[in-house]
């Protein structure tokens, strides 16, 4: 039986004498989880407790007591209130009249089992939990033993799906070119360098195939809803796993920290039914020594035998992890037993802990940060940590929630019809399914996604990516899977790349920088005595202090306002003077949209191939495509493509990448700024000697999951610090003046305007073919109020859907293309009610993804009924994005006695209905 729940008190740890001798025993309080509150694995529900037996009841849930022998008294030490707890195989006693638990031999006892750590993770706390908490925040550099353990695995891969080892080589080595060429390195000296590993797997592998009974599997992706743990095993031979090391190891036993990684798969793989009692390690740098220089034992391949205690000990490794992390403490190595001197961090340590003053084994040297710094430090560093901490339960969504629930949510696609797995030249698999129903989901070609044959973690699964998404998915995968369900990969890459972000500003970011961003220096600027824009002033300004800013400049720039054009005049400025510019922005579109902007402006002033985007094929637009540089290829040429960019066009994520992280440029520009959180912009800036921050903190905060310092930007900060870097962009392009009205009043105190009389007055009579005479009444106005008495859902509204199906229907017969057509709603059962109606050009969907971009008609759904509980798009600034995208014509469908609850609203329905 399973025992799982909440601490509920002190824990209680003692040694006590029992007929074996002394024993170490813990009491926990634990008030169980309700049943319903836990997965629904029929045979492992949480115990349901008789009438009488128990002791106290608080929150209506039952508090008992469960008892941890000996070695988990460990991580009961690790426990405080509120933490959850899992112990499996645990035996019910009855004390006192009371129903209590205890572990068995059997048992194992997970503390924060929905905190799934990575295995990785796992294998460098055995290291040193301080080496792991400093891996966090430096993230893995771009050098070559890294480059070549990658390549070594790809082979590997390669082999175990049958690919010629010649060809895999060639194949792995050309794809890393860009990579090698930062490194210095020939393509024909790093061949010979994987081959000489790869040929200690091939022959290992001949080995193996002797026996029938072998059977292998390259990668699989392991989740672990009883333990906690993911991973991503590098094979598995006859149910057990096989790891590859590139070192070499001449000792007959596998290294412990080896052993431990091996360990967590297998707990991995018998979570999933399998019984796994030997691992093996396979050092491939073994084969390669020579036998007359190298003392011990030479064999590659070293298997070890999987005892029940070492499984145990990777558990309570795991437990500490995840209750540090879940505490937020930060480990000063005294956790662990490994010897500072023998450690080749040491030096990395003891800097680190002396900047940050942090306790450490290895001590501290330097000087301590300045205490608002420091302040900073660990402020966004909880903050990142709770995003991570969001980021799992995203991953424990993926068992907690039932398929349908995760399809309503929008986070799987389900009921495929798996059509065909087929081989591809390089071993890995297409696999396509057909999809049932018309459901609509976030995932989107280039995702990489967890395909299965049904669920996610319990059955076959494996990450592919979306190669084709429509009535048919086309996926490609390293394993086939018979998919039958897709679900959104939770990943914690973003996390890890701003935690590495906030490492680098604070830590090797210069310190005028750091002057300004601190408020303790103000910004300078150069005179620039040049008229860059003529026709609007603001916009002049804007370039003008982009041009010159010693420190950083904020242009502030309201819908339709020409950011983007005063963005690429400010480039092509930069680019006149020589310098090296660095293009960025939240989102791959805003590059790409930014990026056309700046082509245009710099046409011909300089050769084209000095201008790339860097990005996935997938996330770069067709029309950038040739301006994408291209990662595979011959060292020298890719990297020199790099390197003579004067222009480098990339997402702040992508700048937090490996290859950019080795860049560096005179300018940053940041577009879409104030939805990126502070460490997402220092991603970008930190490449740059100074930046340009552009955005609109009255639009679109930063995406996040958690409620915390990140939902702030570092635009929205630096615009109250240091007012006189910013300039704010007064003439808008895009909105008849009726439109524009509301927006300006409301969200910027009336300085908007248009910006030449013909965008003032522009109607829908302006386009061709199109007749407002041919309107209802109704909605002639560019402005207009349609009063709905609202259906009483919550998320939905089949009368408002009905509504504007109508007024879709007429603005088509007054002439209107359907493509010029918005509608937004603010939930997504509302976007797919809608959708289910209005032809399928027609844009539907919510206020996140208009952001940016405008209509001639926008059409908007407001779906409440009754009493407003808040803002119905969850925040002013999501109306105010979604009432400035129409150019011609605004219709706001909604019930007015709902709308006129809240004062803001109230204002809204008077200017629309006036
Ligand atoms: N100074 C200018 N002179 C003439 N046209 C301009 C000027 N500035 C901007 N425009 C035009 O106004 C339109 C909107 O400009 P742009 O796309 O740069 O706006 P934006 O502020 O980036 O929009 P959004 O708020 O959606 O991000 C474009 O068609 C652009 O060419």
């Amino acid at each position: 039986m399973h025992v799982r729940g909440t601490v509920a008190g002190e824990v209680d740890v003692r040694s006590v004498s029992t007929s074996y001798g002394e024993s170490d025993l813990a009491e926990v309080p634990l008030r169980l989880a309700e049943e319903g509150d836990e997965p629904t694995d029929a045979g492992d529900r949480p115990p349901t407790l008789g009438d009488g037996g128990t002791a106290t009841v608080a929150d209506g849930r039952e508090t008992t007591t469960v008892t941890l022998w000996n070695k988990w008294t460990e991580s009961a030490e690790l426990l405080e209130p509120g933490m959850e707890l899992l112990v499996t195989n645990a035996k019910e006693e009855e004390y006192q009249g009371e129903t209590q638990y205890a572990t068995t031999g059997d048992s194992y006892v997970v503390v924060e089992p929905s905190f799934l750590v990575s295995v990785t993770s796992i294998r460098n706390w055995v290291e040193c939990p301080r080496l792991y908490y400093l891996n966090k925040l430096s993230g893995v550099p771009l050098n070559y033993p890294v480059v070549k353990g990658t390549l070594v695995h790809e082979v590997f891969g390669d082999l175990l799906r049958g690919r010629d080892l010649e060809e895999s080589i060639e194949a792995r080595v050309e794809e890393r070119g860009l990579e090698l060429g930062l490194l210095g390195e020939t393509p024909e000296a790093v061949a010979d360098d994987v081959r000489e590993n790869a040929t200690a797997i091939e022959g290992w592998l001949d080995q193996g195939r002797l026996t029938e009974a072998d059977s292998w599997r390259s990668e699989q992706l392991l989740i672990s809803e009883t333990f906690g743990i993911r991973g991503r095993a590098d094979a598995i031979r006859r149910g057990a796993p096989v790891e590859l090391k590139t070192g070499k190891n001449l000792k007959k036993e596998p290294r412990f920290k080896d052993k431990v990684q091996a360990a967590c798969y297998a707990l991995l793989l018998e979570e999933h039914g399998g019984d796994v009692d030997t691992g093996t390690l396979l050092y491939t740098k073994n084969s390669v020594l020579d036998r007359n220089e190298e003392t011990g034992d030479l064999t590659p391949a070293k298997d070890f035998t999987m005892g029940d205690g070492l499984l145990k000990f990777v558990v309570r490794l795991r437990n500490e992890l995840a209750a540090t992390e879940v505490k937020g403490d930060v480990p000063t190595g005294y956790e662990g037993s490994a010897k500072c001197e023998y450690c080749f961090e040491q030096d990395a340590c003891m800097v680190v802990s002396g900047r940050l003053d942090q306790e450490s084994k290895a001590g501290q040297i330097g000087q301590a940060l300045p205490d608002e710094e420091l302040e900073y430090f660990e402020r966004f560093y909880r903050a990142i940590e709770e995003e991570r901490r969001e980021v799992h339960r995203e991953y424990a969504k993926l068992w907690e929630q039932s398929a349908e629930e995760r399809a309503d949510d929008d986070r799987a696609l389900i009921d495929l019809e798996f059509v065909e797995k087929r081989p591809l030249d390089e071993g890995r698999w297409e696999l396509r399914a057909r999809r049932t129903g018309g459901a609509t989901s976030k995932l989107r070609e280039g995702d990489l996604v967890l395909a299965s044959d049904g669920h996610p973690v319990r059955g076959d699964a494996e990450l592919a990516r979306i190669e084709r998404l429509d009535d048919e998915v086309v996926l490609t995968a390293d394993e086939p899977v018979e998919v039958t369900r897709l679900d959104v990969y939770p990943s914690e890459l973003t996390t890890d790349r701003l935690l590495v972000a906030l490492h680098d500003a604070l830590l090797k970011g210069d310190e005028r920088r750091k002057d300004v961003l601190f408020g303790r220096a103000p910004p300078e600027f150069e005179d620039v005595d040049e008229t860059f824009i003529d026709n609007n002033d603001r916009q002049n300004q804007a370039v003008t202090k982009a041009v010159g800013a010693n420190d950083c400049a904020l242009i502030h720039g309201p819908p339709g306002t020409g950011k983007t054009y005063t963005i690429a005049r400010a480039v092509r400025a930069m680019v006149e003077r020589g310098e090296r510019v660095l293009l960025s922005a939240f989102t791959n579109r805003a590059v790409d949209n930014a990026l056309e902007a700046v082509l245009e402006q710099l046409d011909g002033a300089i050769d084209d191939e000095r201008v790339v985007r860097v990005g996935s094929e997938s996330g770069v637009r067709a029309d950038m495509q040739p301006y994408r540089l291209e990662r595979a290829g011959d060292p020298d040429e890719r990297v020199a493509e790099l390197q003579n960019a004067q222009v480098v066009a990339a997402t702040t994520a992508t700048c937090g990448s490996r290859v950019m992280k080795e860049q560096a440029f005179d300018v940053a520009l940041v577009d879409e700024a104030a939805q990126l959180t502070e460490p997402g912009t220092h991603a970008a800036i930190n490449l740059a000697d100074r930046f340009v921050l552009v955005g609109d903190h009255e639009q679109l905060p930063p995406v996040v999951r958690a409620e915390n310092d990140l939902t702030e930007s570092l635009f929205e900060r630096l615009v109250e610090r240091h007012p006189e870097a910013g300039v704010m962009l007064d003439r808008q392009y895009r909105m008849n003046q009726r439109i524009q009205f509301f927006s300006s009043t409301e969200f910027y105190d009336g300085q908007l305007r248009p910006a030449a009389p013909e965008v003032a007055a522009r109607t829908l009579d302006d386009l061709e073919g199109v007749s407002r005479d041919a309107l209802p009444d109704s909605v002639r106005n560019p402005v207009s109020f349609v009063d709905v008495e609202g259906d009483r859902s919550r998320y939905t509204d089949s009368r408002e859907a009905a509504r504007i199906t109508e007024l879709v229907e007429a603005y088509e017969a007054a002439g209107l293309d359907r493509s010029e057509i918005g509608v937004i709603a603010p939930f997504r059962a509302q976007v797919s009610e809608i959708s289910k109606h209005v032809p399928d050009d027609v844009a539907v969907d919510t206020v996140d993804r208009f952001q940016g971009s405008s209509q001639e008609v926008i059409i908007v759904s407001f779906t409440a009924t009754g009493s407003l509980e808040g803002p119905i798009f969850e925040d002013y600034r999501r109306i105010n994005v979604a009432l400035t995208r129409p150019k011609r014509a605004l219709v706001l469908v909604g019930d007015s006695r709902a709308l006129r609850t809240d004062p803001v609203y109230e204002r809204m329905l008077e200017w629309a209905r006036r």
